[in-house]
């Protein structure tokens, strides 16, 4: 099944535009596992129990594994969301982006070692950066184009003055992404929560791609001017929270106060839905 029939199927399944961000970091985790970065797949395997019936996907950021050498927990992670909810896509927020020769192996390890159904990229290399992954047919390739943060504007908002019409980066991106780009299907963007008008105005070029959109929760981003700007009848939205779900209770009932705080955030995104 291809990383948008699975999107598909999991929003119409669990009713859902939440994804839930797994970004563990064990100073932050519960008394019993607190600084143990062993315990890793511990705390996200729990926070994938309590939430796999109120989400369209999950998105484990590989730093906060890679950091701690738990990449071997990230498969086990990755394996157990497998298990527990097949029908959820996995998206590997990694944010790759290089030559030919080295994104064949990004995507390798992406897409073979640890088996997503989509992977976070940036764009700023070009197409042929891109290609390694687009040979992965059916699986996602999400490409940055307005990110959440404050200094997304550096870049993405300046003119490219050699393009007709002159449009903005992150404007150029998201039509390339909708047109060219988007060789069999499986081109996304990221949209950052933080900045509505810009997601409308990504929607606008970029009618059908799947948004992944990070930004509400910790950044607050205001989850129902992010469904109003991003979601369409053909155009799909992915909207990721990580602390605020994973970070609910510091206590032993961090579980339950993440499956409430994702509940309350599903409800809030669908409450805007037209
Ligand atoms: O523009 C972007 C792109 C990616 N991210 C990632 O999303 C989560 C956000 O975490 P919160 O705790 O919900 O703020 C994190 O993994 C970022 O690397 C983003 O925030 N903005």
């Amino acid at each position: 099944m291809t990383f948008t029939d699975m999107l598909r199927g999991a929003t119409a399944q669990n009713d859902s535009l939440l994804c839930v961000g797994l970004d563990p970091e064990p100073q932050r985790f519960p008394e019993h596992l607190r600084g143990d970065a062993g315990k890793i797949y511990d705390f996200c395997a729990a926070i994938v129990d309590a939430t796999a019936g109120l989400v369209n996907a999950f998105k484990p950021q590989i730093a906060y594994f890679a950091a701690h050498g738990a990449e071997a927990q990230l498969e086990r992670l990755i394996r157990h969301i497998r298990a527990t909810a097949p029908q959820v896509p996995v998206i590997l927020d990694a944010k790759r982006g290089d030559i030919g020769s080295t994104a064949e192996q990004y995507a390798k390890e992406a897409f073979e070692r640890y088996g997503a159904d989509a992977v976070t990229l940036s764009p700023f290399m070009g197409f042929d950066s891109l290609a390694p992954y687009l040979a992965y047919h059916g699986k996602g390739a999400i490409l940055l184009c307005r990110t959440s943060n404050p200094g997304g504007d550096d870049l993405q908002a300046q003119r490219l003055a050699s393009v007709e019409g002159q449009p903005l980066l992150y404007e150029h991106i998201a039509r390339q992404a909708q047109g060219p780009w988007n060789t069999n299907g499986q081109v996304g963007l990221v949209v950052g929560a933080t900045y509505p008008a810009e997601i409308e105005r990504v929607r606008a070029l970029a009618p059908t791609v799947p948004l992944l959109i990070p930004g509400v929760g910790a950044q607050g981003g205001d989850a129902a001017a992010t469904v109003r700007a991003g979601l369409r009848a053909n155009g799909p939205i992915i909207v990721s929270s990580s602390r605020a779900v994973l970070y609910a209770s510091a206590g032993a009932d961090f579980a339950t106060a993440a499956h409430q705080a994702a509940e309350a955030t599903r409800t809030a995104l669908n409450a805007a839905r037209q």
